[in-house]
């Protein structure tokens, strides 16, 4: 894609004291995706996207929002950002719509028809009229949405949102975030430690550990089929599962996985093993591809445990 980043960080570096909390980040969020910010707990996806929305300085670095450096033209950079990055704050012994409408008239530009706009967007068209302290967690959120996209934001940045929802309220910020970005072009930007929720919502996901990005990956789409590839391993079910590894030895190796020949290849190999276990008189029962998930592939990287 040649479209202009939405949102530029370079080298971006935060230094508190003697630590290094932010390690010279880089990456870029193009207009209309879903990115993904992914870190276990304290890798310091708060503090980056504090500097992202001008809560907190850089040590070193820039960030360019629409190509205005946040450094020298925070005012003009800074129009194009709407973002929950603490909890949101909201009236809550008004209505839905009077916290939109309160919200509304301190931007001019943010017309009824607007309002309305963003209602349907996070799909609270039927319970705006209600007061804001009978909202469940998940309307909140929806509403915080609303109002950070009124004054139609080419970036909406948003901390966490998945914590504390259930599953139906993940799904549903899913969808409405998703839409966001297909229907008015916005570049979202999402922070998790959680890879399974962010691997179902982002175009790509850039993976934070200690103040480091240590991969960005494309989930979807044909980038991700093509990084992807390299990274498939096929199953081979066969009778004699040693003596198949004994005949690929020299080759590429492989091994064996719960009793099946496993080994990483492309298409064109997968035919050759074949061939070579067939003519070797090893019977082949099966073939299977295994994608291997974002998880596994994180676990690989970093050797760790879990991320979450
Ligand atoms: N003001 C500060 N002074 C000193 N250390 C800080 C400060 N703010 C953050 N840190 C440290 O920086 C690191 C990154 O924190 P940050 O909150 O950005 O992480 P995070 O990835 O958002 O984690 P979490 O998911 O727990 O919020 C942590 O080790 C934290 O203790």
């Amino acid at each position: 894609m040649s479209q202009t980043p939405v949102v530029r960080l370079q080298n971006v570096t935060k230094v508190i004291g003697r630590r290094t909390i932010i390690d010279r980040v880089s990456f870029e969020v193009r207009p209309g995706e879903v990115f993904g910010f992914l870190g276990p707990n304290g890798s310091g996806k708060t503090t980056t996207i504090r500097m992202i929305v001008g809560l907190m300085g850089l040590t070193a670095g820039d960030i360019h929002i629409a190509e205005h450096s946040i450094k020298t033209e925070y005012p003009k950079a800074i129009v194009h950002v709407g973002a929950i990055v603490e909890n949101p704050e909201m009236y809550k012994f008004l209505t839905g719509y009077q916290n939109l409408l309160h919200y509304a008239r301190m931007n001019p530009s943010v017309t009824e028809e607007r309002i309305q706009e963003v209602i349907e967007l996070v799909g609270l068209q039927g319970r705006i009229h209600d007061k804001v302290k009978k909202y469940s967690l998940g309307m909140r959120q929806r509403l915080g949405v609303a109002q950070a996209v009124m004054h139609r934001p080419k970036l909406l940045v948003l901390d966490e949102p998945t914590n504390g929802l259930d599953p139906a309220g993940i799904r549903e910020l899913r969808d409405y975030l998703r839409k966001l970005a297909r229907d008015e072009g916005t570049a979202v930007l999402v922070s998790s430690h959680l890879l399974s929720e962010m691997e179902l919502m982002c175009d790509r996901v850039a993976i934070l550990q200690n103040g480091r990005i240590i991969d960005v990956r494309s989930i979807r789409g044909q980038d991700a089929a093509r990084e992807n590839a390299a990274l498939e391993e096929v199953q081979f079910d066969v009778d004699r599962p040693d003596a198949a590894l004994g005949v690929l030895e020299g080759q590429g190796g492989g091994r064996i996985e719960d009793g099946l020949l496993t080994l990483a290849s492309d298409r064109q190999g997968i035919a050759a093993v074949n061939r070579k276990l067939v003519e070797a008189g090893i019977n082949v029962y099966g073939i299977r591809v295994k994608t291997k998930s974002l998880e596994d592939q994180f676990l690989e990287m970093t050797g760790s445990e879990s991320i979450g």
